[in-house]
């Protein structure tokens, strides 16, 4: 089990980049399988999460070459091109691969299963079985299909016009995917605007994917879907550690290089400058039809605040972050509304009140999120990742705002979405090291 040892205190200082977006990663290997033609993906992630899809795509025949670990060729089968899969196909952990896959095979006229880690089984599926089975899918699952592993039957789809309960880019790029195999125009009602990554990339292939406003139409294509030629931008959610970090380090200040930032993914950045931290967009540039730009931002001192309503999509793996960061803010920070963190890789609200505490925070858990009063002097200790990636990198960015050495166990997760975290912090200062 990777441990991280790290000695609060030190400044962070200069730039860095931060690898490619994790959401947009899934979405080009996904999609250039279905075009017609040779993809060319750069800046991919090649973080565990991103490479289930890649071993799954693999699984249904599409070839895939390597240039280099974040450089991939993926060479399109079009749209009715994918195989029937020999064996059970592995999501890992990650909850994007399974979700927007289903949506992808159940109108696929063959047969196809689909599994995942212990912590993939214990997470929701009902949210995508309920309404594909509208569209006419036939899907199992245990417990009616509310849980993994997922089995889909050849089927047929038919469109359908649906109001989404809950504000999730997953069940929607799902539901979008599945509409591209179904007769007529299929219709989805978002409550709020999730990530729009899916509509963005299948609209510059040339799919009839239509957004009014919240509402987004779906149908099948009349004509081939145009491979990609795309740069993934740096993911703005790995970018979050280091902006939080930044924040609660007396006198540091960094720039973040070519950071996506879309507008339905920069919650967090907002919500930090709401709560008095100076961060600055520079060099805004369009980078394959997605928003990005350079980010400095420098230590300051820090407010509390309420977050809550539609804010909460646009961050909502950055939570377990900004609780962090609200333990050094003076006053009461509420986060409300963000009863999704309980579905997460682990339940985020219990696991970041139960480890937050442990270095001292003054943290109470709501069933929708958490209030913190602070601000807190944080003591060094034992925490762990409960196998959650974004938990064990929140902790390590608290860690670096303490005093005392702390050391994170479990810390092999933070390559699921971010490999080269650890280094990116050395090289801009920080104080830890990793044990095997
Ligand atoms: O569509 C995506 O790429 C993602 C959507 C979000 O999940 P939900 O759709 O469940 O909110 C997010 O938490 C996840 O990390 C990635
Ligand atoms: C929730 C996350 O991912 P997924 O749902 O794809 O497992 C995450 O990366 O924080």
């Amino acid at each position: 089990m990777t441990q991280i040892h790290i000695h609060g205190g030190h400044r962070l200082t200069g730039r860095c980049h931060v690898p490619g977006d994790k959401s947009i990663s899934h979405r080009a290997v996904m999609f250039a399988s279905i075009a017609e033609g040779v993809s060319k993906i750069s800046n991919f992630l090649d973080g565990g999460d991103c490479r289930s899809t890649v071993a799954v795509m693999r699984g249904l025949g599409v070839q895939i070459d390597e240039v280099a670990p974040t450089e991939l060729v993926v060479h399109g089968r079009g749209l009715d091109g994918l195989q029937e899969p020999e064996d059970v196909l592995d999501c890992g952990n990650s909850g994007t691969t399974i979700r927007l896959l289903t949506g992808l095979l159940a109108g696929q006229p063959f047969s196809s299963f689909l599994n995942g880690t212990a912590q993939i089984r214990r997470r929701p599926m009902d949210r995508i079985v309920q309404p594909l089975r509208r569209m006419g899918a036939t899907i199992m699952g245990r417990q009616d299909g509310r849980y993994a592993p997922l089995g889909i039957a050849p089927g047929r789809l038919r469109a359908f016009e649906y109001d989404m309960p809950v504000a999730s880019a997953q069940v929607k790029s799902c539901l979008l995917l599945a509409g591209l195999y179904a007769q007529g125009l299929t219709v989805i009602r978002q409550p709020g605007p999730a990530r729009d990554h899916t509509e963005r990339m299948l609209q510059a292939m040339g799919a009839p994917i239509a957004v009014y406003g919240n509402t987004v139409h779906s149908e099948r294509p009349s004509s081939p879907l145009q491979p990609l030629e795309l740069t993934v931008p740096g993911d703005i959610s790995s970018a979050a550690f280091l902006l939080a970090a930044a924040s609660i380090v007396p006198d540091s200040r960094i720039t973040i290089t070519g950071v996506g930032v879309n507008p339905t993914r920069t919650g967090f950045v907002e919500a930090l400058q709401e709560m008095g931290v100076r961060i600055e967009f520079q060099n805004p540039r369009e980078q394959s039809g997605e928003p990005v730009a350079d980010l400095e931002v420098q230590y300051g001192e820090l407010r509390g605040a309420t977050f809550g309503g539609q804010q909460i999509v646009t961050m909502i793996d950055e939570l377990p972050t900004l609780a962090v960061v609200a333990t050094q803010a003076h006053g009461r920070t509420v986060v409300k509304d963000a009863g999704e963190l309980r579905v997460k890789e682990t339940d985020r609200i219990a696991t970041t009140v139960s480890e937050l505490r442990k270095m001292g925070a003054r943290i109470e858990p709501t069933p929708d999120g958490f209030i913190i009063d602070g601000p807190t002097r944080l003591m060094g200790g034992t925490v762990e990742s409960h196998g959650d990636h974004r938990l064990a990198m929140a902790m390590t960015v608290a860690a670096l705002a303490a005093q005392g050495p702390t050391t994170v166990y479990g810390a092999e997760v933070t390559a699921d979405s971010f490999p080269g975290f650890e280094a990116t912090l050395q090289a801009l200062g920080a104080a830890l090291e990793v044990k095997p």
